[in-house]
């Protein structure tokens, strides 16, 4: 069974599971659209194992391990890669840092964008099982403990604060970075591989608000009225960049088959989105409220009420 066929099977296995009246329950008659607020907003495909692509294939899990891989070897096997490219990640730019290839803050603004993306890219390798979504938040869990055990200096990882922290002191490690892994198991719990709401808050806190920082601190000379602090340049390069790759990473799990998007609304939901997070990113209120904590969740409050899951 294909990955998209397990994603379609395994979405309508969920679906069938979840509670009557909930928001996610949904009458699995065949091939009708589920009520939603939105209307034509979302399809989900007609059965379980009906892959629009025929019948299903065996998966990439199976085929290696064999007819008895189970979910629990896949998931197992999932946790353990991405875990290792996690500490392969930190220690890749820990080694660029101290080289002098990249400054410090290059450093960490490119581990901000590219931990989160590349931790969401992953999630189609793990089973289409119930716990899955459990095995995946261990990653960032794991990265939880890392972070205050050496934020309270009870270990000392200097590869990791030197490559994740403004100005190398290990208590940095308990605020952004922790905020951080902590939305990252948030939207693994509650939207995983499901819902565009936990992909586009994602993408807008890794992608959108990484890349406001690198392009607001070179090219950021013109400052918004409301806010010296930040500039024209970064908030729209914010917005943009942050529209272009949620969609880019909707369309990634679309072609798997993980959802299926009317791109029409899809496009002007995602841009609603991106304008709510921008504005809100771009407030004097980083002293109160850490980007890490405001972007994620006013991009998940305007796509859970923008696409009603
Ligand atoms: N809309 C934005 C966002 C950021 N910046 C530039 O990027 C820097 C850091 O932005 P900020 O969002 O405060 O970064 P943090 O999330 O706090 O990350 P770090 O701790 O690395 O500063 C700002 O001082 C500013 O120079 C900008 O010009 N315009
Ligand atoms: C610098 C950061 C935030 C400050 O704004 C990001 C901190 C990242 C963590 C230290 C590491 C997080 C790793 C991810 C949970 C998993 C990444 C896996 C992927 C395959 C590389």
């Amino acid at each position: 069974m294909s990955l998209s066929s397990l994603a379609v099977a395994g979405h309508h296995r969920r679906h069938r599971a979840s509670v009557p009246g909930s928001r996610r329950h949904r009458p699995a008659v065949p091939g009708s659209p589920p009520p939603d607020r939105f209307s034509s907003s979302v399809r989900f495909p007609a059965a379980a194992g009906a892959s629009p692509r025929g019948p299903p294939r065996r998966s990439l899990c199976t085929c290696v391990l064999g007819s008895g891989g189970g979910a629990l070897a896949q998931d197992a096997g999932a946790t353990a890669a991405v875990l290792a490219g996690a500490y392969s990640l930190v220690f890749a730019f820990d080694t660029l840092t101290k080289r002098n290839l990249i400054q410090q803050s290059l450093s960490r603004k490119l581990v901000h964008i590219l931990s989160g993306l590349l931790f969401m890219a992953a999630w189609p390798i793990f089973s289409n099982s119930m716990e899955a979504r459990y095995f995946a938040s261990l990653v960032p869990l794991v990265n939880c403990f890392r972070l205050v055990v050496n934020g309270l200096s009870l270990a000392a990882d200097e590869g990791l604060v030197k490559s994740v922290t403004r100005e190398g002191s290990p208590q940095e490690l308990l605020r952004g970075p922790l905020y951080y892994v902590l939305i990252l198991i948030l939207c693994a719990i509650v939207y995983w591989r499901e819902s565009p709401t936990g992909v586009i808050s994602l993408a807008m806190m890794c992608g959108g608000d990484g890349i406001a920082d690198i392009i607001g601190r070179r090219f950021g000379s013109q400052k918004l009225p409301y806010n010296h602090k930040k500039s024209w340049a970064g908030s729209i390069s914010m917005f943009v960049c942050g529209f272009l790759i949620s969609i880019g990473m909707l369309c990634y799990f679309s072609s798997l088959g993980y959802f299926q998007l009317d791109w029409t609304m899809t496009l002007q939901r995602v841009a609603l989105v991106s304008l709510v997070a921008t504005v809100v990113e771009s407030l004097p209120i980083t002293e109160v409220l850490d980007d890490n904590i405001s972007v994620p969740l006013s991009s998940m409050l305007m796509a859970f009420w923008s696409f009603g899951y």
